[in-house]
């Protein structure tokens, strides 16, 4: 899905029917200049009919031919406009597709664990008879009926009909990652999903109409745009209608001469008018939206892509967004008077029914370090060394999830309460120094060391006594690095927010270059930090996925909620990325730069054209009165004739020459803005001005060749 989707001969055909159906005034109001062409085109297609209208002297093949390029100029435009929105349609459809109906297995008792459901325990269903609330069982091979939340146990899903990425996920209860598309697979193990969604209604489904409503819509900065076009088009048709009585005037007196001609004028004043820019706006528009689609991204408005583009500072955390997130236990170190056993055995208490993925893999360790059968080694052909054993009863005799104290951001600390009423917590190294009472001396430098390697390390306290430290280790992001490094270039800021430790929040941050960066922050704190940034007039991008990060995603400029992440999040974000990558945010910066970029060089080759064009025209069009204008014909054309087409041939080819350009987004290498400004006033800017001369210059010497308008 993540492959462009190209158009095909159809989608082509229903383009150009398009732009002729766009030629409805009720359409082409909306864009201003590109309304005044067609009243243009309609005067000139009233002296092709009546040649003597308005004491006109062209001749009717003459006055065809400049009506014929004008409506050229408005086809054009519709046509980019229209193929802008058919190729961000081809890419919508496809993940309609998706949309399937599928049988349902629903639970005639909810409260059955999801290892004990039976064939008795469900009815299989028609999935468009679930409602919201319902909960259904799904195990291996089931394809998942309706978006949803997994509320008890973990199985591995395919979402490539999402996400493009074959690579399976999980998802499971509790934790960050508990929502579950319709239509996607299970691949293996078996989860209870309760519906969240009403039939017809799947959040990709809502996703997908937002998108579309959100491309249609101009965007605040283009409303401005449009704006500012509009109002240069008035004072151009103010000018050149005063130019008309200033021709009627000077006839008056100069002998042989009788006035200026309607057509030449109206070719004259197309011509200054912005219409390239106001042409490809809407394509732009549409073109860099689609681009956000297709690195699977939802948009759910064409500012929040504009936003991201103007965007002067980003918020990322740590675990999951710069690192893999795969947060997992490498080792335990007992302190003080505590023994190996006792620390392994208090961590696999406190973990037992901690779904984290920090929780599951310290579980998994200690179970590895007792298990006598592995003694002898690892698995065959295991590359990983074995985990030391630790000769120890894990004691789960008693133990129940009631008494089990679930992970918070907040309190950074998870645990158990043992049947004898032992209190047994683990948690960040300053949470847990903080609630126990007794605290061995060791404790900084052991946990310091973990940390200055990027470890994470987790104190573990029996009856407020600090016994020892879980160190969990993480990967960088492969290419992270990189990634920051290119948005820094464009001028944004890059601030680490993270729930972690401030040795390990250090060393990361050293590791990937981020300019700033917090440590041992709750979700309160990256809330406050956003509206800090926002106090100094920035505008703020971050990701989030929990519950925790949806005020602050609502808050932030651009925010970017992951699809595997709860609803709340989802809501409260403006961008959803249905592959649930968090860094995915820094690819959305740079299009939405591009965007804004592409806009910027576009609107100054535009208006740089029109300059030269009236270098061109304007002394073409007085040479019969003002003689004297001769000075300002640098090109020397043959005739006024000849340079009346050839600048509106110009003006209308110089559109579809501009489309690709338009749809592909200049290219953006990552560059600071001044230097880019630079870059396109001398590219775009300089550009503009001398190829209408060159392009201009070439067709008059064809016409010249061909002996016509001579
Ligand atoms: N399951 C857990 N039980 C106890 N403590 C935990 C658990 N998971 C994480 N912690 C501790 O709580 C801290 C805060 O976690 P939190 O999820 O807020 O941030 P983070 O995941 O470390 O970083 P980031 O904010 O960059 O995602 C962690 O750094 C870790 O020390
Ligand atoms: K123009
Ligand atoms: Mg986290």
């Amino acid at each position: 899905m993540s492959t462009t989707q190209s158009i095909d001969f159809d989608q082509q055909r229903e383009a150009i029917k398009q732009s002729i159906l766009r030629f409805d005034p009720r359409h082409l109001v909306k864009n201003p200049v590109l309304f005044v062409v067609e009243v243009g085109t309609a005067v000139a297609l009233l002296l092709t009919v009546y040649p003597s209208l308005f004491e006109a002297s062209g001749s009717r093949v003459y006055y065809g031919l400049i009506t014929v390029l004008l409506a050229s100029t408005i086809l054009f435009a519709n046509y980019a406009e229209a193929y802008a929105e058919l190729e961000g349609a081809a890419h919508a459809d496809s993940l309609r597709e998706l949309q399937t109906e599928t049988e349902a297995k629903r639970l005639r008792d909810s409260d059955v664990a999801v290892e004990n459901v039976g064939a008795d325990d469900y009815e299989t269903v028609d999935g468009g008879a679930l409602e919201e609330g319902d909960i259904v069982f799904v195990e291996e091979g089931d394809v998942i009926p309706r978006d949803g939340t997994v509320i008890d146990g973990s199985a591995s899903v395919d979402e490539s009909a999402i996400t493009g990425e074959s690579d399976p996920v999980i998802r499971r209860s509790g934790g960050d990652r508990t929502s579950v598309v319709g239509g996607t697979e299970v691949l293996s193990d078996r989860i209870k999903v309760e519906v969240t969604s009403a039939a017809g209604e799947s959040f990709l489904d809502k996703m997908i109409d937002l998108v579309e409503d959100a491309t249609r819509q101009k965007t605040p900065n283009e409303i401005a745009m449009t704006i500012l076009l509009s109002g240069m088009t008035l004072m151009f048709v103010v000018a050149v209608a005063t130019m008309y009585f200033f021709g009627d005037y000077l006839a008056t007196f100069i002998t042989g001469f009788t006035g200026l001609d309607v057509a030449e004028l109206i070719a004259l004043l197309i011509a200054l008018m912005p219409t390239t820019i106001g042409a490809l706006l809407a394509a732009i528009r549409v073109a860099g939206m689609t681009r956000v689609t297709r690195r699977n991204v939802i948009a759910k408005s064409g500012r929040a892509v504009e936003a991201a583009g103007d965007l002067d500072t980003l918020i990322l955390d740590k675990t999951g967004t710069i690192t893999t997130g795969e947060r997992v236990a490498q080792d335990f170190h007992p302190l003080g008077d505590a023994t190996d056993e006792e620390v392994v055995r208090a961590s696999y208490q406190s973990s037992l029914y901690d779904e984290t993925t920090e929780g599951r893999s310290i579980v998994e360790l200690a179970e590895k370090m007792s298990d006598e059968s592995r003694a002898d080694g690892g698995e065959v052909g295991s590359s990983i060394e074995p985990p030391r054993q630790v000769d120890t009863d894990l004691g789960t005799i008693g133990l129940s999830e009631e008494n089990f104290v679930p992970f918070s951001a907040e309190t950074r600390m998870s645990g158990i309460d043992l049947p004898d009423g032992t209190e047994i917590r683990k948690g960040a190294v300053d949470a847990v120094e903080e609630y126990a009472t007794s605290v061995p001396g060791k404790l900084r430098s052991v946990s310091n060391s973990i940390s200055d390697n990027g470890g994470t390390p987790l104190a573990v306290a029996v009856d407020e006594t600090v016994i020892g430290i879980i160190e969990l280790q993480d990967e960088l992001k492969p290419g992270i690095a990189d990634r920051i490094a290119q948005i820094q270039t464009m001028g944004v800021e890059t601030i680490m927010a993270t729930g972690d430790n401030e040795r390990t929040a250090k060393w990361v941050a050293d590791q990937v270059g981020i300019d700033r960066f917090y440590a041992e922050f709750d979700p309160e704190e990256k809330i406050e930090l956003v509206e800090e940034v926002q106090d100094e007039g920035k505008l703020v991008g971050m990701t989030g996925d929990g519950t925790n990060d949806a005020p602050a995603l609502a808050k932030a400029d651009v925010g970017l909620a992951m699809n595997a992440g709860t609803n709340a999040a989802k809501e409260a974000g403006n961008m959803v990325d249905l592959d649930s990558n968090p860094s995915k945010i820094i690819e959305v910066v740079g299009i939405g730069k591009q965007l804004l970029m592409t806009r910027g060089a576009l609107t100054t080759f535009s208006i740089a054209n029109d300059v030269a064009k009236y270098f061109v025209l304007l002394p073409a069009i007085l040479a019969a009165a003002l003689p004297g204008l001769a000075a300002m014909d640098v090109l020397n054309l043959s005739t006024p004739q000849s340079a009346v087409v050839a600048t509106l041939v110009y003006n209308a080819v110089i559109i579809p020459l501009l489309i690709p350009l338009a749809l592909r987004g200049i290219d953006y290498e990552a560059q600071s803005g001044s230097e880019l400004l630079r870059k396109n006033l001398v590219v775009y800017g300089l550009g503009g001005l001398i190829a209408p001369f060159v392009f201009i210059k070439a067709i008059d010497l064809l016409f010249v060749f061909m002996g016509v308008f001579q």
